[in-house]
């Protein structure tokens, strides 16, 4: 079956609670401005916004099923089971709603972690993931000036506030984000 984006939201939006929905609403309308000011895709960033979250409420053990299920062990079971959900959700898009976009698939894939070498896509949507207009943590308006003006900026101040966080509580971190927050240093170091 191939999906309409109406389609695709109704199967989304069912699989979790209002206030998820809610979230996700503001991520589309985030990526989409944000894919727009900074030369992204906002087709493709509307896309990867419906699907990002959209394993976030399955059962720990359907998303470790379906991380198991890929050919080599995934690395992410070894850490916190709040990350399974965007590697799932990539797969899941792909599998059930036919997703063949790989630069959609990996947005999704990595918008929690982030990479090594994101794209302008994965960019935009993982900080429309922090800065969306329900979001409300310590630190968000200013993540959200910065992100008026630059990508990396504010992606870097998203990562610092996201790792800032667990290691306040002296939380394992999943080391691609630590990665990831560096490559966006370098960038920004290399453009000054
Ligand atoms: N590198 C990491 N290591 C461990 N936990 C992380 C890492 N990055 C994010 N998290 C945690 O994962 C959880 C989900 O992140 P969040 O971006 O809020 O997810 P969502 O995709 O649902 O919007 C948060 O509790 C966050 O602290």
């Amino acid at each position: 079956m191939v999906y309409s984006r109406e389609d695709l939201i109704e199967a989304v939006s069912s699989q979790m609670p209002a206030k998820r929905w809610e979230h996700t609403k503001g991520v589309m309308e985030t990526a989409v401005i944000l894919a727009n000011r900074f030369g992204a895709d906002p087709q493709k960033a509307d896309l990867a916004a419906i699907l990002h979250d959209v394993a976030k409420y399955w059962p720990v053990e359907k998303l470790r099923e379906v991380l198991e299920e890929q050919g080599e062990s995934s690395e992410l079971l070894q850490y916190d089971k709040q990350l399974w959900h965007a590697e799932v959700g990539a797969i899941v898009a792909e599998r059930d709603y036919g997703v063949t976009d790989t630069e959609v698939l990996d947005a999704i894939r990595y918008h929690t972690s982030g990479r090594v070498g994101m794209s302008l896509l994965d960019k935009v949507v993982c900080l429309a993931d922090y800065v969306e207009p329900g979001r409300d943590f310590p630190g968000v308006n200013n993540i959200r000036e910065l992100a008026n003006h630059s990508l990396e900026e504010a992606l870097a101040a998203g990562f610092d506030s996201t790792i800032g966080h667990l290691l306040s509580r002296r939380q394992i971190i999943f080391p691609l984000t630590v990665l990831a927050r560096n490559d966006l240093i370098k960038q920004l170091e290399a453009n000054s």
